[in-house]
């Protein structure tokens, strides 16, 4: 649906998108994520054609956009960071003006108009000027815009951004509607928005990719996680030789009092988990030691997203998910 080739914009000598990549497949939702001003909202623009990138291409269902700026963007949705949102206008007046933009007409506007309405649920504020509405109204009313025209590509910027709690879960509720339909790239600073819906998360350091990765692969690592009576003398001569383990880290040279050796296994292939699970019991029991505990270790993207976030360049951790990117 979406491909990004060596994306890349400055603002003066100021290098805010810095040769990114990536490729979104249909109805995945895709979060970017960065601290403020990580390029979020650059790239944002130039997917939406607002901004042209100094270098690069943007496939949107394969064709390219700097060809056909006006037409591609007729077919996707874009909610803005700030919602170009006129305050003098009512909100139904607003809806018929960004539908007609969209290339919309006669009766197939107002089916749309009508549908968009229901689907954001802004029925009773339809004939309220935009300037009275609550952020959570306008933001939504943002998104009803968006899917005019039911866009098989939604660029959402920041879409909870400045709701309250019970107005996030209602946002958060849409956009899984809408993904069922469209493919969903949305920006956010918030580890749990990713968390909560996304598939894959982009995440992006001073204007570079440091980090593409689907979310449940994400969490598990390629360490095992081993606690048995065997010592760290033992462990090393017997571990390390099973296949598929390439480095063994002891975690405590004393047996905890109720428990024993604490071990952290590096794995060759995190897919092979299971497997060498079963050759490390297999050898423990053989050499006559007692297993206590063996887990994969667990990941947390906010731990990920503390180490890519100090670590400009790509750490192995990244260079290692990246190669696992689908
Ligand atoms: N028009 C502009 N002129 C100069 N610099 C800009 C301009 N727009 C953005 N920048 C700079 O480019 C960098 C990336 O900005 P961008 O808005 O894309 O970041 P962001 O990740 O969306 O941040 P935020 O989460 O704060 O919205 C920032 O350092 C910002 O100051």
């Amino acid at each position: 649906m979406l491909e990004v080739k060596g994306l890349t914009r400055q603002y003066g000598n100021f290098v805010a998108v810095d040769n990114v990549e990536f490729t979104i497949g249909d109805r995945e939702i895709v979060g970017l994520l960065g601290h403020n001003g990580a390029g979020k909202t650059t790239i944002m623009k130039m997917l939406s054609a607002y901004l042209e990138p100094d270098q690069g291409q943007i496939l949107i269902g394969g064709h390219d956009l700097a060809d056909s700026a006006k037409q591609v963007q007729q077919t996707l949705g874009y909610l803005p960071e700030s919602l170009p949102i006129y305050p003098e206008l009512v909100v139904a007046d607003y809806l018929d003006y960004a539908a007609e933009l969209k290339g919309l007409a006669g009766e197939q506007k107002f089916a749309e108009i009508r549908r968009v309405i229901q689907a954001t649920a802004i029925q009773d504020r339809i004939l309220a000027p935009i300037a009275t509405l609550s952020r959570g109204y306008k933001q939504r009313v943002g998104v009803a815009q968006a899917i005019l025209g039911k866009p098989k590509l939604l660029i959402l910027d920041e879409p909870t951004n400045g709701l309250d709690p019970a107005q996030t879960a209602q946002m958060r509720k849409l956009i899984r509607t809408l993904a069922g339909e469209a493919t969903v790239i949305l920006s956010t600073h918030i580890l749990q928005e990713v968390e909560a819906l996304c598939d894959r998360v982009l995440i992006l350091h001073g204007g570079r990719l440091v980090l593409n990765e689907k979310l449940d692969k994400l969490r598990h690592s390629n360490h095992l996680l081993l606690v048995t009576s065997l010592t760290p003398d033992a462990a090393e001569r017997q571990l390390l030789g099973i296949n598929g383990v390439t480095h063994l880290e002891s975690l405590n040279q004393q047996p905890d009092q109720h428990s024993g050796y604490r071990y952290r296994l590096t794995l060759s292939d995190r897919d092979s988990s299971h497997l060498v699970s079963a050759r490390l019991a297999n050898t423990l029991v053989n050499a006559g030691a007692d297993i206590y505990q063996i887990q994969p270790e667990l990941r947390d993207l906010e731990t990920l997203f503390r180490e890519v976030s100090a670590a400009p360049q790509l750490t192995n951790i990244n260079k290692e998910e990246l190669s696992h990117a689908a």
